[in-house]
């Protein structure tokens, strides 16, 4: 592997920094240890902190055209790059080759959308009331962001934060995933190289996440947190980030429904199901979590469905072909273990795996599980793993009411042609977004988010950049 780009010192204000302590960063495939990274505490982040602040200075005085050519020059070295980033990516996180290369080029989408939209951030003129007066309305950035992102996609989690931040003429602190600091490393390298100026994007990754965390909270410099990760972490965040009035983006946990309809094409709706469950071995917060399936189509729809999970191949990410590999960690693969065995104690019917490979230590077997009740805890709980749980239905409303009956609110999806069936999805579904005949739903010009514990704000899209900016109003006598 080409090592230029496997950095392992923090990168704080344009320097590559030591400190005394360092953690192992593993491959989850054979848990061999692929580098020792920087173990940075509170006070590197204080520092941190203060050269995002100094570089804010002039950073947000630059011209949005400036700005737009070094994300675009950071873009292109990410696309020039992207055979190593991936192969980085992929022995740190585990997750297929092919996968990899995807998410590279997707977490490179959101810098290009930004790089653009950072020339159309504009303000605007009003007239007042009286006639008399100028209502100036000018769009600022925030300043400092505290950035906190998870380890399943760990360059696009990034990416998807930085470029707006950027954009809008924000600095940013970011603490990547103990497991996957690596890629977060590489894209700090490949800006340097870029010309983005020191201070503007530093990196302090850790094993001591909450002093970290506390570190960006607490400090009345840092004006926003945005985080990816678990609602139970998103909660704590937002508590601590009360202190000092930030704002904050949240993206949080998920448990998406994924709802096949009497008319669903059922070729279309298992390939749109293998899309969304299997992607990164499922460990995304917007795999299809629980899946309804009508019970005139239940017994044609196991069956289509069980020779397609059958097929999938398993082995190490690096092996071309590979669809399934392992979890991240020995955390996640006891929790998905645990769901299925709820779930089979409760006399849930094993259709395809339902355990451990045998021949691969961290991979779990592409599972298909019949005949779910929606209050088991593999229904309540986000699964993060190859796992499909099938509830069969009958009545509209009352699948309806079993897909919102969670405190999770981000994606949800449906098969069905029917026009005003569609409409009423659209309408009582109650999450961020809504998949219509489709199990993909992420690109950079959505809006990706959610509501109720999925948490709040938007990545992506027009809509991404006003996360990271205030509204100045001027009135001119
Ligand atoms: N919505 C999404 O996209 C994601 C959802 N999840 C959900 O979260 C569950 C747990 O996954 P996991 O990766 O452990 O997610 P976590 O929420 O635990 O971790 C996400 C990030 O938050 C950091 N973190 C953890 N605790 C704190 C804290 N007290 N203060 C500040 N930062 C903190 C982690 O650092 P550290 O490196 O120390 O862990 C990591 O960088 C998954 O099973 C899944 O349900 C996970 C990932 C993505
Ligand atoms: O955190 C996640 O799981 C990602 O946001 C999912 S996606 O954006 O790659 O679909």
């Amino acid at each position: 592997m080409n090592k230029e780009l496997l950095k392992e010192q923090a990168y704080i204000n344009g320097e590559w920094i030591s400190a005394t302590n360092t953690f192992d960063v593993d491959n989850p495939f054979d848990n061999g240890v692929i580098a020792s990274v920087t173990d940075c505490t509170a006070e590197h982040a204080d520092n941190a902190i203060e050269a995002a602040s100094e570089a804010f200075k002039s950073w947000s005085k630059t011209t949005a055209k400036q700005r737009s050519s070094l994300l675009l020059a950071w873009h292109q070295l990410i696309i020039d790059n992207t055979d190593e980033l991936a192969e980085l990516l992929t022995i740190e996180q585990g997750k297929p080759l092919s996968e990899a290369k995807n998410e590279i080029l997707y977490g490179a989408s959101y810098i290009k959308w930004f790089a653009e939209e950072a020339l159309r951030i504009n303000g605007d003129l009003l007239p007042s009331p009286d006639g008399e007066k100028q209502i100036q309305i000018h769009k600022l950035p925030v300043g400092v962001v505290g950035i906190i992102t998870p380890w399943n996609f760990p360059q696009a989690m990034i990416a998807r934060k930085v470029a707006p931040a950027l954009a809008a003429g924000c600095t940013v602190v970011i603490k990547p995933a103990s497991e996957t600091p690596l890629s977060a490393l590489a894209m700090a390298e490949l800006a340097d190289r870029a010309g983005i100026p020191a201070g503007v994007i530093n990196i302090v990754p850790s094993t001591s996440s909450s002093d970290i965390g506390k570190a960006l909270t607490s400090n009345p410099k840092v004006r926003k947190i945005s985080f990816t990760g678990s609602t139970a972490v998103g909660k704590k965040l937002i508590e601590q980030s009360a202190e000092n009035v930030q704002k904050v983006t949240m993206e949080l946990g998920g448990n998406a429904p994924f709802i096949v309809f009497d008319d669903a094409d059922i070729e279309a709706a298992t390939e749109g199901l293998m899309a969304s469950k299997f992607r990164n071995s499922g460990q995304t917060c917007v795999c299809a979590n629980r899946v309804f399936v009508h019970e005139t189509l239940y017994d044609e729809f196991i069956k289509v469905l069980g020779k397609k999970v059958s097929a999938l191949t398993l082995g190490n990410g690096l092996s071309a072909s590979v669809q399934i590999t392992a979890l991240i960690n020995q955390k996640g693969i006891d929790k998905v273990l645990r769901l299925i065995k709820q779930a089979t104690d409760s006399g849930v019917e094993v259709l395809v795996g339902g355990s451990l490979s045998k021949e691969y230590q961290n991979i779990i077997e592409p599972t298909v599980l019949s005949k779910v009740s929606k209050d088991m805890e593999i229904s309540c709980e986000e699964i993060f793993g190859p796992v499909v749980a099938l509830i069969p239905f009958s009545q509209d409303d009352e699948v309806i009411a079993a897909a919102n009956d969670t405190s999770a609110g981000l994606a949800s999806y449906a098969y069905t042609e029917n026009r005003h069936r569609i409409n009423r999805l659209i309408h009582e579904l109650e999450y961020g977004m809504v998949g219509i005949n489709t199990g993909k739903l992420s690109n950079e010009m959505a809006p990706f988010g959610g509501v109720k514990e999925s948490g709040m704000g938007r990545e992506g899209s027009k809509y991404g950049i006003s996360d990271y900016l205030d509204i100045k109003y001027a009135c001119i006598d």
